[in-house]
């Protein structure tokens, strides 16, 4: 049976190199397009470690600016093996079951700067009912949040329309109202606007008041 008050969920938080980060703000962040990956990471991590059902933050990364940066608000960062994505998030899992095993395991996206704590906690509630399961994002294309029940296989299929991956692959989609926080990524300068809107936290805040001053400034 799940226990309901699993307090001790592992989240893996993949942070690719930051050269490569966050290309499609490129045109609207300009020179700060890096530090707004930063940011984004920094507030998402530090969101998730005030959720009641977190008991740590594995973030994976090669890039040791965001290295130093996601070790400062608190995760416990690995190094990246370097062969995408997915790869990066199962060694960001085996490490969470070498730390504490037997203890639930989950991926959640990096891009997540509204991230509220409170809603991230219904979520990790919800999951505990199901073997293996995940949130789509705002647009219902793609995933924010993937996890499975401690001691099953740790699968994750992100990377492009993932939600539809994530079904076939028979993880159970959580449908819950009022977790608009843990389903809006940001990738687009549309998604900055509307997690700007939701509230973000205050290192994302600080960067796009920046952009708008650069933005201004031409
Ligand atoms: N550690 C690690 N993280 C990755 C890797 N590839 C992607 N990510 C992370 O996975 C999430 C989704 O990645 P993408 O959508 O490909 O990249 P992005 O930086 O968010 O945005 P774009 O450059 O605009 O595609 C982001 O948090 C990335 O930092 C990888 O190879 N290693
Ligand atoms: C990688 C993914 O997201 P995005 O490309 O939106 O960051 C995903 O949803 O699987």
């Amino acid at each position: 049976m799940p226990d309901p008050d699993s307090s001790d969920w592992t989240l893996v938080v993949p942070v690719k190199t930051l050269v490569a980060a966050k290309t499609r703000l490129s045109a609207a962040a300009g020179p700060h397009r890096a530090a707004l990956a930063v940011a984004i990471a920094c507030d998402t991590v530090a969101a998730a470690l005030r959720c009641p059902l977190v008991a740590r933050v594995v973030v994976v990364t090669g890039d040791p600016v965001a290295a130093d940066a996601l070790a400062g608000v608190g995760a416990h960062v690995v190094g990246d093996p370097e062969a995408g994505l997915n790869a990066a998030l199962r060694h960001g899992a085996a490490e969470a079951v070498r730390l504490t095993p037997g203890t639930p395991v989950g991926a959640l996206q990096a891009d997540l700067p509204a991230l509220r704590p409170a809603e991230l906690a219904r979520v990790l509630a919800a999951a505990a009912e199901f073997d293996q399961m995940f949130l789509p994002d705002a647009a219902e294309v793609g995933t924010t949040f993937y996890g499975v029940r401690p001691g099953l296989p740790f699968r994750p299929g992100f990377g492009g329309r993932s939600r539809d991956r994530h079904l076939r692959r028979g993880a159970k989609e959580l449908c819950l109202d009022g977790v608009d926080s843990v389903r809006r990524d940001v990738d687009t300068p549309d998604d900055l606007r509307l997690a700007l809107a939701l509230g973000v936290g205050p290192r994302t805040l600080v960067m796009a008041e920046r952009i708008r001053e650069w933005a201004v400034r031409g």
